[in-house]
């Protein structure tokens, strides 16, 4: 064919001219037709010319569907060793394209942060979020602008964080306390620190405004609610993967889920007529400053024409305050304790460190965390090898790209795997082993600034929680192992399995009996 096209220009020039072109005129010519090629097929590659990237072959209609490992994680995991760092997974009539690689990661999550900054919208993702007007589940732009704002500007910052420190002293007091009454006992540790930091979060976005027994009665059922709804976002659903189909609910998830979504809203609601009525009875007034609930029903009343924010967005925004803040914390430091279970050698080290630091007749403040150095490290170490969240939350591109080198279709849903990354030889020395010196003197962040370490996600949709997270898990890990000594009950052994879900969680809970270590039983109220 090039020799047909040659003889063709050859004949036209000698037509046009009278002459054949000499060397120079040939040469040039041939090297403008080499750099047209090269700025359109290998500078510019072309949407359309990107190859979809690698992956395994599925049956038609249903794709990869029936050979869906449930622990998700290791599955794609597997599936990047043998096809590269960027695949595709056909579940149903949904593409999911998974990343796993710091390479590619950055590519997403840095690059080209603002195509991939929202969500894919999931049915149960949907149903828990009013529609997806909340902060995790929203699309990218001036609503989803608004909530984080709020968030990071009313409530998530460091000078907002320390003036709200004495409601989660008290509630860890209210733990460590709860224990002593345990001793000797089994107990689960993660409902303990579960229920924690339910009454954490709570206390700092409505204070007091619950009476206390109901508050007790709610943080009972709160429990079995949360791990019901994470269990559900967790499942495998048809909706998803045949979203024609989701009008029809076919497993029947979306009622289940709507009725934890209304045990949620019956107390938000209670929590806003007692604050309303309390407001019209003069009560409260005395407090210093406006708490998060007042400063978001003022917003309501003052109303802005541009980004509403009414009584729905306000509830949608505590349900994913509580869902996002509650149980990962709880699961990471039930980790923590688990692997220092594991190696008393390093348990040994912690405890000596809360010795020195916080010393046997006294109580851990937060403000000993910034010399807990090692138990900073335990806690990175925690998030390093078992991430709560190891896909992080799926995104979606606004508009195709080219990614890796791969066509990357508008729509798609995408996974970056961190917990693949963070426990990949390539990057990490022994990475299968918990070891927590690997943090000590480090520059490692919590910022997704590193696409080698990113935990909490990267990016203009990270975590929203990071400074709160930080301090909370150092600290409630710290107050269990500077008052408790721990062990398992004889004839347990310690199981360190993963079980993949929205918030991956270790599946056997771990269950210990706590002996006081401090000496002076004053120390425990
Ligand atoms: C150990 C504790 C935590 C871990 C490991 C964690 C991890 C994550 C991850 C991986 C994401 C998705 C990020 C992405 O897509 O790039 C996320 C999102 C989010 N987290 Fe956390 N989180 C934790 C605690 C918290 C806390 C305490 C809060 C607040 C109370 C919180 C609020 C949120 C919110 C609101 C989002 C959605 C942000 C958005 O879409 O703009 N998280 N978290």
């Amino acid at each position: 064919m090039i020799s047909t096209a040659w003889l063709w220009f050859w004949d036209t020039w000698n037509e046009t001219t009278g002459n054949y072109p000499d060397l120079s005129t040939f040469l040039s010519l041939l090297a403008l037709v080499a750099l047209s090629c090269y700025v359109f097929l290998i500078k510019k590659p072309s949407k359309d010319k990107a190859p979809l990237p690698p992956g395994p072959r599925g049956l038609p209609i249903v794709g990869n569907l029936p050979f869906l490992d449930p622990e998700l994680h290791s599955y794609f995991a597997k599936l990047a060793e043998k096809y590269g760092p960027v695949i595709k997974v056909r579940l149903g009539s949904k593409l999911c394209i998974v990343f796993s690689s710091p390479a590619v990661a950055k590519e997403v999550l840095k690059d080209y942060d603002a195509t991939f900054a929202d969500r894919d919208q999931s049915a149960m993702g949907l149903a828990l979020s009013y529609g997806g007007v909340d902060l995790g589940v929203a699309p990218y732009g001036d609503h989803w602008r608004m909530l984080r704002k709020l968030c990071v500007k009313e409530l998530i910052n460091h000078t907002r964080l320390t003036a709200l420190y004495d409601l989660r002293r008290r509630e860890a007091r209210r733990m460590i306390n709860r224990i002593y009454t345990k001793i000797g006992s089994p107990l689960s540790l993660n409902e303990e620190i579960l229920l924690t930091t339910f009454n954490f979060i709570t206390n700092m976005m409505w204070g007091g405004t619950l009476e206390k027994e109901e508050m007790s009665r709610l943080t009972t059922e709160f429990r079995l609610v949360v791990h019901e709804m994470i269990d559900l976002m967790g499942k495998p659903n048809i909706s998803d993967y045949f979203p024609a189909l989701a009008p029809f609910d076919l497993q029947g998830l979306e009622p289940k889920m709507k009725k934890n979504v209304i045990w949620f809203e019956k107390i938000f609601q209670q929590v806003i007529d007692r604050r309303r009525e309390m407001e019209s009875q003069g009560e409260g007034q005395e407090k210093e400053g406006k708490d998060f609930l007042q400063i978001l029903l003022q917003l309501i009343e003052q109303g802005d024409q541009k980004t509403p924010f009414t009584l729905t967005h306000l509830k949608a925004l505590f349900l994913d305050l509580i869902l996002a803040g509650t149980k990962t914390t709880a699961t990471a430091v039930e980790w923590a304790v688990s692997e220092l279970i594991k190696q008393p050698v390093l348990m040994k080290k912690a405890k000596q460190e809360l010795d020195e630091v916080v010393g046997m007749n006294n109580i851990v403040e937060e403000s000993h965390l910034p010399k807990l150095q090692y138990i900073e490290a335990v806690m990175k170490e925690v998030l390093r090898l078992h991430p709560p969240g190891t896909l992080l939350l799926p995104r979606t591109p606004k508009e195709s790209c080219i990614i890796g080198g791969y066509m990357i279709p508008k729509g798609a849903m995408v996974f970056v795997n961190v917990w693949a990354i963070q426990r990949n030889p390539e990057y990490w020395v022994d990475p299968l082993e918990f070891r927590p010196e690997r943090f000590l003197n480090s520059t490692w962040d919590l910022n997704g600034s590193d696409l080698r370490y990113f935990p909490f996600g990267s990016g203009r949709r990270m975590c929203a929680g990071v400074p709160l997270a930080e301090r909370q898990t150092s600290y409630l890990l710290a107050s269990l192992l500077h008052s408790f000594d721990w062990e398992l009950p004889e004839g347990e052994k310690l199981d360190l399995t993963e079980a993949f879900g929205m918030e991956m969680t270790k599946k056997i809970p771990l269950v210990a009996i706590p002996t006081p270590r401090l000496f002076e039983p004053r120390l425990y109220t």
